[in-house]
């Protein structure tokens, strides 16, 4: 699956429900056993959550918004097949989830290229949701640093973290992902998915038993204006950025 959403591959609602409905196709295709997750859009494997979808809009728009933001995780991290990110630019937020959630994680080595989950920048705090699935691949520590610090880490360092598998160089990315993926296929399904699903359960299950009331969080504290603030400053340092 190729992100083809320029400029910057920005997780908005119409990427997060083509991507929903790409993932539903594919899982109940019996021929598919594994995705590729990359970009098209040179640079960028994804700039994360759509900033403009959590800014100046209704509650009613906002908690539309982040139930399909969770759908998206609870399908991609439950997925039955064997999913790889193939992270060929910079990753930060929402898509360093993205890559979070996959089974394996290679990323090109470009000192540019930046990944992780920088909510804290912003200041906005990451759900439990993306921590959980932080703290199952990096560890604690690690996670609870780099969430605190709400950091970016360079491609050696992600690696050097454990937060990402393998550094390829750029040339080399499809074919070492598809190296990995032969790999991870040559085992028998049903033992690597009941594997996949006993390792990932309990996570899984505590959004679905709490979605609503993140789905209400997530209302309550991103339409507070001190929020709304924060998101909109960080929108301006984003374009004057450029000038
Ligand atoms: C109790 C529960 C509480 C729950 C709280 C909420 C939890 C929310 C969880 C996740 C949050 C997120 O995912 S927020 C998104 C975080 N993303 C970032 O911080 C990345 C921001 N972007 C960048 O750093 C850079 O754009 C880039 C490194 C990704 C690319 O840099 P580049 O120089 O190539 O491009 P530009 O910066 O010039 O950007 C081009 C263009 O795109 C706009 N842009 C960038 N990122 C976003 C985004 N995430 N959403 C919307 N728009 C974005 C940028 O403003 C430029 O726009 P203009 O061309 O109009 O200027």
């Amino acid at each position: 699956m190729k992100f083809k959403s320029p400029p910057v591959n920005s997780l908005s609602l119409d990427f997060i429900t083509e991507f929903c409905i790409g993932l539903e196709k594919l899982e109940n295709n019996r021929e598919c056993r594994g995705v590729i997750f990359t970009s098209a859009v040179p640079n960028i494997f994804s700039s994360g959550l759509d900033i403009t979808e959590m800014c100046g809009k209704s509650m009613e728009h906002y908690a539309e918004f982040w139930r399909a933001v969770q759908e998206m995780w609870l399908r991609l991290y439950g997925s039955n097949m064997v999913t790889v990110a193939a992270v060929n630019g910079s990753s930060p937020a929402g898509g360093c989830l993205i890559a979070l959630t996959c089974d394996y994680r290679i990323m090109v080595e470009n000192p540019k290229f930046v990944i992780g989950l920088n909510e804290a920048q912003l200041g906005i705090v990451a759900p439990f949701w993306f921590k959980d699935t932080f703290v199952n691949t990096v560890g604690h520590r690690v996670a609870e640093r780099s969430l605190q610090l709400g950091s970016l880490h360079s491609a050696s360092e992600a690696h050097r973290l454990g937060l990402v598998d393998e550094l390829v160089p750029e040339v080399k990315l499809q074919e070492k992902a598809a190296a990995v993926m032969a790999q991870w296929l040559a085992l028998p399904d049903h033992a690597r998915q009941l594997t996949k699903s006993m390792m990932r359960k309990a996570v899984l299950d505590r959004l679905v038993a709490h979605r609503e009331e993140d789905v209400q969080n997530f209302v309550n504290f991103i339409s507070k204006e001190s929020i709304q603030k924060s998101l909109r400053m960080y929108m301006e340092m984003l374009k004057k950025k450029k000038r």
